[in-house]
């Protein structure tokens, strides 16, 4: 775990996340082991969203026209968007963008949907691949050219109030779904140069990477009445006067995989908080000449009460060594596993070997194995959980001054500082300290402190991090 960065790479090919060999810079192809990792990841997503939100599926190409027509941002994704000019053989009489995200696919049709404040509010979401030419250094699932899992939620509201209620919802929303993938994060409202383009605001969610590197897994934006404006999005509201729409909209992408990833494993390979692991248990009977049936039957057994239960069980029954099998679950991150040989199984016990701490421990045969199996997949969301949230205490420190800032986060800390808040000022630590300032963690707070670099009374606690 020394280069984080290496072991990243090493495990997504060992684990057969992904295969990173496409022929195209940026993109990579889902393996089956992964491609069921992110399902079950999406699955915990939507049913989150679904309780309030809509999902659907709006095309992937954008016209030029309508990509250009809010200015900010199209200027915030001109270097980063791909074009398609062609059709067969002939030249495109319009170049079609290919959606770097989503919003000048959809605003043009919420502004034929909506009317009147009873068409309102409007909460949709789609789970779809979007394109982005980085320039920066692409990483597999932390900065790729194709977002193969970007799931993008829009919403509109008739009044701003509503919109700001969403943006609230949107931040729960994330905090369930990184408290079920046991991943820590840290809250920021990303300063006013950093924000998303078009965005009145941007809340971001990011996770500090086993590099002390911060990650940024999701952003919820407050767009105001920009877009609404620009895509003409009114609606009659109830005096029977004409108002632009109030819009939010929030993403995660494959980032928050690779976070769960990154938070949980070890130099034996993955740990898998059980919600999103493939498989929960991995059931290995240790057979030698004799007694082989006794105990492949008793494994069957098992293997059917423990999935009677809803548990995803595994039953490894290959002709190989056990070590063996005990190596390749322990890389793939099961969670638990299950071993039962001849002896065992006179002795009417087994078995159960926990991935997260290591831990043996000997159950008997007699025991309500299902029920032991559910309570201790809870203890290891739990422990992974806490573990995630001690490495970011234990990676935050607070400064009173910004001198030494470069060398803190050089030793892999993310500091939290006093700040006046303003943008020139702001600007300026960037530019002296070369360490971004994530954003505001606690605004407005009470404190006579002083901001270290400009002086001016301090308004909010703000946090400062190498980023990925
Ligand atoms: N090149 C990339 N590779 C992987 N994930 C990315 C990449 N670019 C952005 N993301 C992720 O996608 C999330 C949403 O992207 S965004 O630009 O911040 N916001 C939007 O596009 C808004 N339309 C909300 S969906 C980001 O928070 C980040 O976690
Ligand atoms: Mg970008
Ligand atoms: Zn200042």
């Amino acid at each position: 775990m020394e280069n984080f960065s290496e072991w990243f790479h090493e495990i997504l090919e060992k684990a057969e996340i992904t295969d990173s060999r496409y022929p195209i810079k940026g993109m990579s192809v889902w393996l089956p082991y992964g491609f069921q990792i992110r399902r079950a990841c999406l699955n915990i997503y939507r049913d989150l969203l679904d309780s309030e939100h809509d999902e659907v599926l709006f095309p992937l190409l954008i016209p030029e026209e309508e990509l250009a027509k809010e200015g900010i941002h199209v200027k915030g994704f001109e270097d980063e968007v791909y074009w398609v000019t062609h059709g067969g053989q002939k030249e495109l009489n319009e170049k079609l963008a290919i959606r770097p995200t989503s919003e000048t696919a959809m605003y043009p049709m919420f502004s034929l949907w909506v009317r009147s404040h009873i068409d309102l509010p409007i909460k949709q979401y789609q789970v779809v691949n979007t394109f982005r030419y980085e320039t920066k250094h692409t990483r597999p699932l932390i900065r790729v050219r194709e977002i193969t899992t970007f799931a993008e939620a829009h919403t509109v509201h008739s009044s701003p109030e509503e919109a700001a209620e969403q943006v609230e919802t949107g931040i729960e929303i994330y905090k369930e779904l990184f408290d079920e993938m046991g991943i820590a994060y840290l809250i920021s409202k990303r300063p006013v140069w950093d924000k998303f383009p078009g965005a009145e605001y941007t809340m971001a969610f990011d996770t500090i990477m086993p590099d002390g590197k911060t990650l940024q897994i999701g952003t919820v934006h407050n767009l105001g009445q920009t877009f609404a404006k620009t895509f003409e999005i009114t609606f009659e509201n109830k005096e029977g006067n004409h108002e632009y729409a109030y819009q939010t909209c929030y993403g995660i992408s494959d980032r928050v995989i690779a976070a769960a990833i990154a938070a949980h494993g070890d130099e034996k390979g993955l740990i898998l908080p059980p919600r999103i692991a493939p498989k929960q248990i991995t059931i290995i009977p240790i057979i030698f000449k004799d007694g082989g049936e006794e105990v492949m039957a008793k494994c069957l057994e098992i293997k059917k009460s423990l999935e009677s239960k809803g548990i995803r069980v595994q039953m490894d029954t290959r002709d190989i060594r056990p070590g063996k099998k005990f190596f390749d679950w322990e890389l793939k991150g099961t969670p638990l596993r299950f071993e039962l040989g001849p002896r065992d199984l006179k002795n009417n016990v087994a078995i159960l070997g926990r991935r997260d701490t290591g831990e043996k421990i000997e159950i008997s045969l007699e025991d309500d194995l299902p029920s032991k199996v559910e309570d201790l997949l809870m203890e290891i969301e739990e422990n992974l959980k806490a573990k995630s949230w001690k490495a970011q205490e234990d990676k935050l420190i607070t400064l009173e001054s910004l001198d030494n800032v470069g060398e803190i986060v050089d030793e892999e800390k993310v500091v939290k500082f006093y700040w006046c808040g303003e943008e020139e000022c702001g600007k300026e630590i960037e530019e002296e300290t070369e360490v971004d300032i994530l954003g505001i963690n606690e605004e407005n707070i009470k404190t006579d402190k002083i901001c270290p670099h400009c002086g001016k009374p301090a308004k909010h606690v703000a946090l400062m991090a190498k980023t990925y």
